[in-house]
């Protein structure tokens, strides 16, 4: 009797978000500023893809033309952006784009007073974001949901958050509330602008410890922007290095970090102090 064997080849990871040329304009009294200029990436199934450069170099630009977050100044083209789920979502209208974030991509930014209402209470956001996706959940079963998801954030005593506003909460107390709110509809991807910004060097751990958890538990994927070379090491396990509006390379952490290939990276990456290495530093 013969025998079949049969070599099981392991499939790719599924691409849950890819970009080719995006690029914006924004116009501006001086004239027409061109952040971006045909940027490429994607992320895949499971993964966290940080994107890290300079000051200035576009990261924040990039991830909100994706999501149509710009202001009326500004025009965003795409050869496409394919979204797992959606089919290419280039030619999104505000409307169409308003049903993609929040359920299909979370989006946490820099900033967490900016994405909280300062004139709804905790728990009205978190209603006020389900009924806008249509999730017909009555008032009660809502604060139910608010309530595990503030404490799936680690915040003691919810209910107190839950009965108050933005302004009440400490800076990573917010980043909490807009982690939870970010992921209450369950969406397979999110953007991190930054999100860390702003708050002291224990908060910034918790708050990075907490998102790529829930990113890792849940199979999400994350796109995490920072301009901090540790975090990338610490949380990714791909990197975009943008430079000038452009992505000058893309690869695994290791990879980059081992064998940076484009100059900037290699700048970039040198300018990292190594353990032992002495400092100059000024008395
Ligand atoms: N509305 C705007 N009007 C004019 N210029 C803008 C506007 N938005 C962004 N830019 C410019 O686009 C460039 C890219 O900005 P962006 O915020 O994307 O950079 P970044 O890499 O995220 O920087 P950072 O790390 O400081 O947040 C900058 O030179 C910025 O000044």
């Amino acid at each position: 009797m013969s025998e079949t064997t049969s070599t099981t080849v392991p499939s790719a990871p599924e691409t849950v978000l890819d970009v080719r040329n995006l690029a914006v304009s924004i116009r501006t009294p001086d004239g027409v500023v061109n952040p971006v200029k045909g940027v490429d990436f994607s992320v895949r199934k499971g993964e966290i893809v940080g994107v890290v450069g300079e000051s200035g170099c576009g990261k924040s630009t990039t991830i909100k033309g994706v999501l149509n977050l710009l202001g009326p100044n500004s025009t965003v083209t795409a050869d496409r952006i394919e979204l797992a789920g959606h089919g290419d979502i280039a030619g999104y209208s505000s409307k169409q784009m308003q049903k993609v974030r929040g359920r299909a991509v979370g989006f946490v930014a820099q900033n967490p007073f900016g994405s909280l209402n300062p004139i709804y209470t905790i728990e009205r956001q978190f209603f006020e974001l389900q009924k806008a996706h249509g999730t017909k959940v009555p008032r009660k079963e809502s604060r139910k949901i608010a309530l595990a998801m503030l404490d799936g954030v680690g915040i003691v005593r919810p209910e107190r958050v839950l009965d108050g506003y933005a302004h009440q909460l400490s800076g990573g107390m917010a980043q909490r509330v807009v982690i939870a709110l970010a992921t209450t509809l369950s969406p397979p991807l999110l953007f991190a602008d930054e999100p860390t910004t702003g708050l002291d060097a224990t908060v910034q751990a918790q708050i990075l410890d907490l998102i790529s958890s829930k990113v890792r538990e849940e199979g999400r994927s994350m796109l995490l922007v920072t301009h901090d070379l540790g975090v990338i090491a610490q949380y990714c396990q791909r990197v975009v290095v943008m430079y000038g509006g452009e992505v000058v390379e893309e690869g695994t952490v290791h990879d980059v970090m081992v064998t940076p290939q484009h100059p900037y990276s290699q700048k970039l990456i040198g300018s990292v102090p190594k353990p032992g290495e002495k400092l100059n530093v000024a008395r």
